[in-house]
């Protein structure tokens, strides 16, 4: 892996957006070229692919495509002998228990901490739909968000893009942090707070458009513009068609090795190369809040894609707070406990409002 040293990749005006929005630089890890603070964490762009893989990568992208979209299967509930799978659910329940089980462990852990909650839009706070333009979050949930950002610092972050997710959900008093982290604002400003891929917008809008092209060879394939990334969608083409869709991506790909490939929930993302992500957007969120290094902390992660892991990686790694995974079938996680949809991440929510206004 080679560092990137260059610094145009910094967007040209964070340390005047953030001024504006009040953080005092000195809060902020992240830095403009000319700025005092270190950038040594910042970015980093691997050798451009040889090419040689590229078969493989073909064929693993296939696998991940269908490993990242797994068919649930219903319970029996007719037997008293519990399934196989009956039995590997309990186990995955052991492991990551319910958040809601666990309320009250996490609060009294949370006691006297200043809880900072970050939330994922897509399966979490909306259900999955087969048309991502349409996945509207219920007025409750939103009611639920609003109030639990009256009581604690709340950040969406969301592999869509900022403007999507904010129109979505549409409350400005929240932190918004867009394609995956890539695109983050503060509340109520409407000046952009970090954009660390901003020098990879024409080349992402060149690959949109390519991307469009093949999908429409591809019956029910669609492409999202997610401003710093991109997401081509499968969920509603035949499975018989996923390889095409894999290999038409791959072939476009070849194309620009400064772009990389992640997969969420039957979607796959394009991406900038960047040593950046939910991960990162949370880091980089708590320290703009002066929350980051103190001990009276307790961030609060809940999402529901592989994206996630990146931010539940780090709090679990730092050992700074918990991440909470939404699914209802069992996977392996780097959260600490679960919730099986969005319903129960509305209790949740309500939850951390009544035992917050009741301890206040
Ligand atoms: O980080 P997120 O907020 O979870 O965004 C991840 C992707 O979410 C959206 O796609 C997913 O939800 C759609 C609507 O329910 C569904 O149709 C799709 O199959 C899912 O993958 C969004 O459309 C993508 O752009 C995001 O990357």
């Amino acid at each position: 892996m080679e560092k990137n040293h260059n610094a145009s990749v910094l967007t040209e005006s964070a340390s005047l957006n953030n001024s504006r929005l009040g953080l005092h630089s000195a809060l902020l890890p992240y830095s403009p070229p000319d700025a005092v603070f270190s950038s040594s964490l910042f970015l980093t762009i691997p050798r451009k692919k040889t090419g040689l893989l590229d078969d493989v990568l073909s064929t693993c992208w296939l696998d991940a495509m269908k490993s990242s979209s797994p068919t649930h299967k219903k319970l029996k509930d007719f037997s008293t002998e519990p399934t196989d799978t009956e039995i590997a659910h309990r186990n995955w329940m052991l492991k990551y228990p319910s958040a809601l089980a666990s309320f009250e462990k996490i609060t009294s852990y949370a006691k006297g901490k200043r809880v900072v909650l970050f939330l994922d839009y897509d399966g979490t706070l909306s259900p999955i739909v087969d048309n991502p333009d349409r996945a509207f979050m219920s007025n409750n949930m939103r009611l639920a968000v609003k109030n639990v950002a009256r009581y604690f610092p709340t950040a969406i972050i969301s592999g869509r893009s900022r403007d999507k997710v904010l129109e979505f959900v549409g409350l400005t008093e929240l932190y918004y942090a867009g394609s995956h982290g890539m695109d983050i604002m503060g509340p109520g400003k409407e000046v952009n707070l970090f954009q660390p891929a901003s020098e990879f917008l024409p080349m992402i809008d060149e690959i949109y458009r390519s991307l469009v092209d093949i999908a429409k060879e591809i019956e029910g394939a669609t492409v999202e513009n997610n401003k710093f990334c991109i997401s081509v969608h499968y969920r509603n083409v035949d499975e018989k068609s996923w390889t095409t869709i894999a290999e038409s991506v791959h072939d476009i790909m070849k194309n620009y090795p400064r772009l990389r490939l992640t997969h969420g929930r039957k979607v796959l993302e394009v991406r900038p190369v960047l040593n950046w992500d939910k991960g990162k957007a949370v880091e980089f969120l708590l320290e703009s809040l002066g929350l980051s290094n103190s001990d009276n902390v307790l961030p609060i992660y809940v999402g529901d894609d592989r994206t996630d892991e990146d931010a539940f990686k780090v709090l679990r790694e730092g050992n700074r707070g918990y991440g909470i995974l939404v699914s209802s079938a069992p996977k392996e996680s780097n959260a600490f406990y679960s919730l099986r949809d969005p319903s129960e991440v509305l209790e949740f929510l309500r939850s951390l409002v009544i035992w917050k206004k009741a301890s206040a």
